[in-house]
């Protein structure tokens, strides 16, 4: 295994290998904001109910006018009018369910009521201002399909449909370990000479709880191959996945992949993409697991691109994307590489419509610009990108939640 494997390559190997899903449980809709539909929901009422006025006004037959007609009743939401007498109107409000016989609704704005009689001003179409029962969803039809990740709207759509518990899957055991003497936890002191804070633990603990997953702290691993051996056992025996930062890389001091490849497989190594290049993938004790270069910012992207995805497919989601939008972009690049590159940038309005400027320092050891950015720029291997140019780009806030 020495070449560099394509991201596309690398993604399909990867999805392929996953198997069933995890177990489900039953949870009311209110928990359920980011976990994923274990069963199709099949509406079992039509959405609206009922025909119903779209606006505050009258109710009434278009092949009535013109009036005066008489006003016979009023039905405020909620309630439920008598049948339409002819040559009548009823008085009725947005979201009252019309009469039977009316076929329109006039906004009040476009008549007058006086002494009990409405004039119309302006034609009348039948179906005016009537929202049909049904429109939205129909009885029978399946409301949202297995496999979808909940989001609010889809929470929104589940109620008005009127379930209030979902059969979901039960959310992934992540486990994260990190690995390096030189790391110290936030908190636990000063810093000594040659030490430096353990900022991956805390971008991987946010990047799986975005996703709705549970993160199974493993702490840091020393930079010793028993020691490593040791945890990454006792994490596969907990986790649905294991997912390490740092030491994958060809250092005698990389213990990571060398212990994989000991304790079980080794089904990847090296991409190419930047940052990022040697992220490892296999299994050990037949529980998936991803090692991350530990450098901060190759931490992030390739969670992003690589893990996030895999892990979206393990936890049963349908259709797993990772979604780009065009931008122009605000830079130039060098020389053409052999690898993927991810450039942090800023999305900004111009004149040029959305333009993706590009942040100084792009070192994968430099995380503030992973922080102040708001997107990645896809340079392709092989690529040559010009100010100007039209550039792919990844939206962290998308990616990230
Ligand atoms: N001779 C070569 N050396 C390196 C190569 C190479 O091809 N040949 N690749 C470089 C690339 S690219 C990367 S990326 C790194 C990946 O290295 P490792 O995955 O082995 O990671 P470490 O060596 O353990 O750490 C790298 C870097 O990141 C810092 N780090 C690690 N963990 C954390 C953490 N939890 N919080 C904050 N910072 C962390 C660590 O101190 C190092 O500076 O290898 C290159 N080397
Ligand atoms: O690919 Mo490494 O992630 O350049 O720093
Ligand atoms: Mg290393």
């Amino acid at each position: 295994m020495s070449g560099l494997t394509r991201l596309e390559d690398a993604l399909a190997q990867m999805l392929g290998s996953v198997k069933s899903p995890p177990g489900t449980a039953t949870r009311p809709l209110l928990d359920a904001l980011g976990a994923v539909l274990a069963e199709d929901v099949v509406a079992t009422v039509d959405v609206p109910p009922d025909d119903n006025s779209a606006m505050d006004g009258y109710a009434l037959r278009a092949a009535d006018l013109p009036g005066p007609l008489p006003v016979s009743q009023r039905i405020p939401a909620g309630q439920v009018g008598n049948p339409l007498k002819p040559g009548t109107a009823a008085r009725i409000f947005t979201g009252a369910a019309t009469p039977l016989g009316a076929d329109a609704v006039v906004m009040q704005e476009n008549c007058e009521e006086a002494d009990g009689l409405l004039t119309v001003n302006g034609g009348v179409d039948p179906g005016q201002n009537i929202r049909l029962r049904g429109q939205d969803i129909k009885a029978g039809e399946i409301a949202l399909r297995a496999g979808r990740r909940l989001r609010p709207q889809d929470m929104g759509l589940l109620a008005s449909v009127g379930v209030d518990c979902v059969t979901v899957y039960r959310p992934l055991r992540v486990a994260v370990l990190s690995t390096g003497d030189e790391l110290v936890e936030p908190g636990q002191g000063p810093l000594q000479a040659g030490q430096l804070y353990n900022s991956n633990r805390y971008t991987l603990a946010g990047l799986v709880g975005a996703l709705g997953m549970e993160w199974v702290d493993c702490g840091i691993i020393r930079d010793d191959a028993q020691a490593t051996a040791e945890a990454l056992q006792e994490a596969a025996a907990v986790a649905d996945c294991v997912i390490t930062s740092g030491g994958v890389s060809v250092g005698e001091e990389d213990h990571v992949k060398r212990q994989v490849e000991r304790l079980g497989q080794l089904d990847l190594w090296k991409l190419a993409v930047k940052p990022g290049k040697p992220l490892a993938f296999g299994r050990i004790a037949g529980t998936p697991f991803i090692g991350l270069p530990g450098n901060p910012t190759s931490v992030f992207v390739t969670f992003v691109l690589v893990a996030r995805p895999f892990l979206l497919k393990m936890q049963g989601v349908a259709e797993v994307s990772t979604p780009v939008l065009l931008a122009k972009s605000g830079f130039s690049t060098g020389r053409a590489g052999p690898r993927q590159d991810h450039i942090r940038v800023s999305l900004e309005q111009s004149e040029l419509g959305l333009t993706a400027r590009r942040f100084a320092n792009q070192s994968s050891g430099v995380l503030s610009s992973v922080s102040y950015s708001n997107a990645l720029a896809i340079v392709p291997p092989g690529r040559v990108i010009s100010e100007g140019d039209d550039v792919e780009v990844l939206l962290l806030d998308l990616l990230t939640g």
